[in-house]
């Protein structure tokens, strides 16, 4: 796991060989003290270099071992060695050296870095700190604050900003290893005793309370609830105040806080469902793997609302040209100065020039006829989308592949209405979709490994995180999402008030509750979604009570507050009322107190005080259970891709895993027994009994997720 060679015969190249990141193993670690001991002790070798095999130094610490208590040789006591040694040792740096890569690195006497190399201590992401001494040795090397920036919020840098923080010593676009070697060769005559950065004395601003309570709170305000980067600020400040082997040990005792709680394996959790859910598969074998996707170099895109903007704009800055269609003069040229500005804040923001020359906009179909892909993203209408496909059918060449954005419709209608049912799929954004990194891919029945291999590859390409799931009314974000905002609703009739119920999901670590979010995205879309199935407005069955559709329990409050104009933040009004339309800064509302004090005495409910604990129950145990029939359904095929939709589309709490996780955090027994508690209380909400599976899991003695997989295998799959 890691090769030795005495190169210009006298120095010992090191090079760490665990594909495909060289992450340090236990196995790893051995190899590299073993190495490093044979050098050291090598009178012919006069100084070393360390690099990683295919150039990649290194990724950190591997991660899958954190699952049992750390074993073999410790990183802290190698890194010791290696700083304290007599002969210079160099890290040579290309692709990525993080977390315990970055410190390894650090314990070297000198770093040289290929200038495309990223460096940092992701560590916090993980729910960990930087343990084997990069709380310790950062701050010495770079300063406190540049430190304390760097390890509380994991970011990656480039070599570039490395060098310019003092993180590397050289940065060449040449080969790293090369220069590194040459590097060595002439470091052999200079003392170390300057290099050896654990010996540095801390460089330490004037206002240092200051600054670490401002970090404290930058971060409290940011992470709610999160352990991980209080205890970085912690282990940073033993580095500032105390000597390094008792900031060490600070730095350990810390770890130790973080290793094993329930935060750090979400988040670990977290980092491989987000790369399991990219592995598709469909039931007929083909997957990611055997499955080549198309080259997609000129796109349409129908409708230039918020939507089509967005999905524009996540096209031209991947270099895809793109011919943007609308209806109306105006419309077009609204979204055209709209996707221009959007293009230009962008490039600006990230250094380059906007691609603006690869933008066309039109108001014919015709003009569509050879682009390799369209994106459709009209209004949510069957009606209105049916007749795009049909006329798409006719006007594009017969290579081209058609997808809907939409949120919730059967892509399979769509599909059939047109001459290629194979050659349509869903590529689901969610808002602003250049912003939000997920992506819903929606394979209908019909809808060929191509077309499915080239959604998810294009999604890819934009930045996106993309889950490929069934096909069923919602999909599968906003399917589970439905049976999440009733239960809000049923809380709100039931006693709670907005801000209660967004009290609860905020403390549990949701940046916003279900009241601030559906006044951001506003009430018109829900009830105009809510009109169309028929379950408000005139289509409703004259038979139904207000509280009551299709036999089931409904809340038609969010209806009234709509009638009433209360849209969300644009009209000033929802749940909450705004300093203005369009404000953000959400104040309760007296008229909601009133309007919901009505509603009960009409329909004489007695208003109870509802605990945190039935609020966060009653909303997520909801939401998991949902989960639980998505996977039986066949809607999606692992927990993980429910998972990364709700932490990506939605904005699950990381530390939390997603709702599947969590449930499986808090234990399938529990989450069985109060469904049925509450189901039993409201018989008339299906969506609290609970799923078949959940409860088939639980029957066989509640297997951790990762094995969930094997009981849904049987099932019938949708995708
Ligand atoms: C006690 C000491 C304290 C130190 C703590 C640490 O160092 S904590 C660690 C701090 N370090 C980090 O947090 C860095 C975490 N890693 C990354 O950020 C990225 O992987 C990357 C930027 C290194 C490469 O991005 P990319 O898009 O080119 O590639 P990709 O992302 O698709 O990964 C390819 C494969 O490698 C796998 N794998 C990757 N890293 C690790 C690992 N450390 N371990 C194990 N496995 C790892 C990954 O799962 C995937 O496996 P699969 O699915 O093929 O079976």
């Amino acid at each position: 796991m890691a090769r030795y060679e005495l190169v210009k015969g006298s120095l010992a190249l090191i090079t760490l060989t665990n594909p495909p990141v060289n992450a340090l193993s236990s196995a790893v670690r051995y190899g590299i003290t073993e190495k490093i001991k044979r050098a050291l002790g090598d009178p012919k070798v006069k100084a070393v270099v360390i690099c990683g095999e295919n150039e990649r130094f290194c990724g950190g610490a591997d991660i899958r071992e954190f699952a049992a208590p750390m074993r073999g040789h410790s990183l802290v006591m190698l890194f010791d060695d290696i700083e304290a040694g007599e002969k210079p040792v160099i890290a040579a740096i290309e692709g990525v050296a993080l977390g315990g890569g970055f410190e390894l690195a650090l314990a070297c006497h000198y770093r040289i870095a290929h200038s495309k190399a990223r460096l940092g201590l992701p560590e916090v992401t993980l729910g960990l700190l930087p343990a084997a001494g990069g709380t310790q040795r950062l701050p010495r090397l770079i300063g406190i604050p540049a430190a304390l920036e760097l390890i509380t919020t994991g970011h990656h840098v480039s070599a570039q900003e490395a060098l310019k923080l003092g993180m590397v010593d050289q940065i060449t676009d040449e080969n790293a290893c090369k220069m590194a070697v040459e590097f060595a060769l002439r470091a052999v005559a200079k003392p170390l005793s300057s290099r050896r950065i654990s010996t540095l004395t801390m460089p330490c601003p004037p206002n240092l309370d200051a600054l670490f309570e401002a970090v404290t709170m930058q971060v409290q305000k940011k992470a709610r609830g999160v352990m991980a980067p209080l205890a970085c600020i912690q282990a940073v400040r033993a580095a500032a105040t105390l000597p390094y082997s008792k900031g060490m040990k600070r730095e350990s005792e810390l770890m130790a806080s973080l290793f094993s709680s329930s935060q750090a394996r979400a988040l670990q959790y977290c980092f491989f469902a987000q790369r399991t859910a990219g592995k598709w598969t469909l039931p007929s074998g083909a997957q990611w793997s055997n499955i080549k996707p198309r080259d997609i170099r000129r796109a349409a895109v129908i409708g230039l609302g918020t939507m089509g903007r967005g999905i524009a704009v996540s096209l031209a800055r991947v270099g895809i040209s793109v011919i943007a269609v609308e209806t109306e003069k105006k419309l077009l040229e609204t979204g055209r100065q709209m996707v221009i500005g959007m293009l230009e804040r962008d490039a600006k923001r990230r250094g380059v020039t906007a691609s603006l020359y690869l933008l066309q906009f039109t108001l014919s179909l015709q003009d569509v006829k050879d682009v390799d892909i369209v994106i459709e993203a009209v209004f949510e209408d069957m009606s209105l989308k049916k007749r795009l496909f049909r006329d798409l059918s006719k006007v594009c060449r017969p290579s081209t592949l058609l997808y809907t954005n939409t949120s919730g419709l059967d892509v399979d209608a769509l599909a059939g209405v047109t001459d290629r049912p194979h050659m349509v799929a869903g590529m689901h954004f969610f808002s602003p979709a250049h912003v939000m990194k997920l992506l819903e891919v929606i394979c209908g029945p019909r809808s060929s490994s191509e077309t499915i291999a080239t959604a998810m590859s294009l999604g890819k390409r934009m930045g996106k995180v993309c889950v490929a799931v069934g096909n069923c009314p919602g999909f599968v974000g906003n399917r589970m999402v439905k049976t999440y905002t009733d239960q809000a609703n049923f809380l709100l009739e039931e006693g709670a008030t907005p801000e209660q119920v967004d009290g609860a999901l905020e403390e549990f670590g949701f940046a916003m509750g279900v009241f601030r979010m559906s006044d951001l995205a506003g009430l018109d879309v829900g009830w105009r979604i809510r009109k169309e199935s028929g379950l408000t407005g005139p289509d409703v069955d004259p038979k139904d009570p207000p509280h009551r559709r299709q036999g089931h329990r409904y809340s038609p409050i969010p209806d009234m507050l709509c009638e009433q104009g209360r849209m969300g933040q644009k009209t000033g009004c929802g749940w909450y009322v705004y300093e203005k339309p369009g404000g953000t800064e959400a104040k309760p509302d007296p008229l909601i107190q009133k309007l919901l004090e009505g509603y009960r005495v009409r329909y004489s409910i007695q208003p109870r005080k509802i605990s945190s604990q039935e609020l966060i129950e009653r909303c997520l145990y909801v939401l998991a259970n949902e989960g639980f029939r998505v996977l039986e359904d066949g809607i999606a095929v692992q927990p993980e891709d429910i998972d990364v939709i709700y932490l990506f589309g939605y904005g699950f709490p990381r530390h939390r895993g997603g709702p599947m996780f969590y449930a499986n955090m808090v234990g399938l027994g529990r989450v069985l027994d109060r469904l049925e508690h509450y189901h039993h209380a409201h018989p008339d909400v299906p969506h609290l009994k609970p799923s078949q599976l959940l409860k088939k899991l639980v029957a066989c003695g509640s297997p951790p997720i990762q094995k969930w997989k094997e009981h849904i295998k049987t099932m019938h799959s949708h995708l």
